[in-house]
């Protein structure tokens, strides 16, 4: 049995994620002590207990200690199964996260087509939002051979969710690798803003806000500006770099009290940020490309623009499941190179 301590490095709800999907990959049962210890509300909150529920029915797995606010888990995997899934998150909790813990498994150990669909948040802090998944995330797992096709149903945002995505996944035979350390080319940006339960007038602001600073940057921008129903009010602002090797997507999301021109300059910052780096991978994919380059045959190598915290703690949570070397050339918050060498 795996053990892992869920306190250690970013101590969050990714080390929950990471280690359902590493234990229906390898097939190996896990004990995780001390979960999100760091956290205000330490323990599974919602989203995570989704994700639990999800891993469980996907790889037939018994587990214990799966409920809200539990702080230990166990979790032994079975058979995974391809299938027609649905789960409801029934708060804002991210959609996109409860598919990111269970796809790599349906997508690589079956060999029949998976539908799901998840209820929950699709425009949520500290989560992708489904344009990231669109735009970004498919667009590095089609690199690897790996078809996911998302569909936004409706959005939803804090604090009644009730937003949706529809997943389609094809099995596929292996992972490719990749190598990604030319400084990327820009073709244009987009700004996109959009608002729901509230005028349109405020998602005006926000475009007109990103474009004035995207211009400041000389950069041509394409202006999209929508209106979206959701049970929740909410707003996006978001800056998409079409751009090889991928279109890269960075967004803020509004809050009450929140002026539209302030929900513009952080998702400017996080992007111009990025685009100054000139580096490749943005860090939100680097995190998040280290368990599908994991299962590769081959080694793949990366250049981020920020070594970030959840990126380590990923590395460390890969490591305790597979024999295998993952070298991070730079320091925590700096750029830097992430090398994956092959299964051993
Ligand atoms: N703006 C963003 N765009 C794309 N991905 C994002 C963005 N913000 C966060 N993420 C990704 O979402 C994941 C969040 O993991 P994290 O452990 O913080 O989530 P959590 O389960 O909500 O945990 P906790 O509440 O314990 O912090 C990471 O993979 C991170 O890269």
């Amino acid at each position: 049995m795996v053990e892992l301590d869920g306190s250690v490095g970013e101590g969050g709800g990714q080390i929950v994620r990471s280690a359902l999907t590493l234990a229906l990959m390898t097939g190996q049962p896990f004990k995780l002590v001390n979960i999100r210890s760091g956290r205000s509300r330490p323990g599974l909150q919602p989203q995570h207990v989704t994700c639990v529920k999800a891993a469980a029915e996907v790889g037939r797995a018994r587990f214990k200690g799966g409920e809200v606010g539990s702080t230990t888990l166990y979790f032994e995997p079975h058979q995974v199964q391809a299938g027609q899934y649905r789960w409801d998150i029934r708060t804002a909790g991210a959609v996109s996260l409860v598919l990111q813990t269970i796809y790599l498994p349906l997508l690589l150990r079956t060999t029949q087509p998976s539908e799901v669909v998840i209820t929950g948040g699709t425009h949520v802090p500290n989560a992708p939002c489904v344009h990231f998944l669109q735009l970004t995330w498919s667009a590095y797992l089609l690199r690897m051979g790996l078809k996911v096709a998302v569909e936004l149903v409706r959005p939803g945002f804090y604090p009644r969710g009730g937003g949706q995505i529809r997943v389609l996944l094809e099995p596929a035979p292996a992972v490719l690798p990749l190598q990604l350390l030319d400084c990327p080319h820009l073709d244009t940006a987009t700004v996109w803003s959009a608002c729901a339960g509230l005028p349109r007038s405020v998602a005006e602001r926000q475009a007109q806000r990103l474009k004035e600073r995207l211009h400041a940057e000389s950069l041509k921008t394409v202006v999209q500006v929508e209106q979206w129903q959701a049970l929740s009010p909410g707003t996006m602002a978001a800056v998409v770099f079409r751009q090889t090797p991928v279109p890269t997507l960075f967004f803020a999301l509004g809050e009450r009290g929140k002026p539209a021109e302030a929900v513009a300059d952080e998702a400017a910052e996080e992007a111009l940020a990025f685009l100054h780096s000139q580096a490749p991978v943005d860090p939100h994919s680097a995190d998040q490309l280290l368990l599908p380059l994991a299962f590769s045959q081959q080694s793949s190598a990366f250049r981020t623009s920020t070594i970030t915290r959840h990126l380590v703690t990923n590395a460390h949570v890969v490591r305790t499941f597979l024999p295998i070397s993952i070298n991070l050339q730079g320091e925590e918050g700096t750029s830097g190179i992430v090398h994956i060498g092959s299964v051993l």
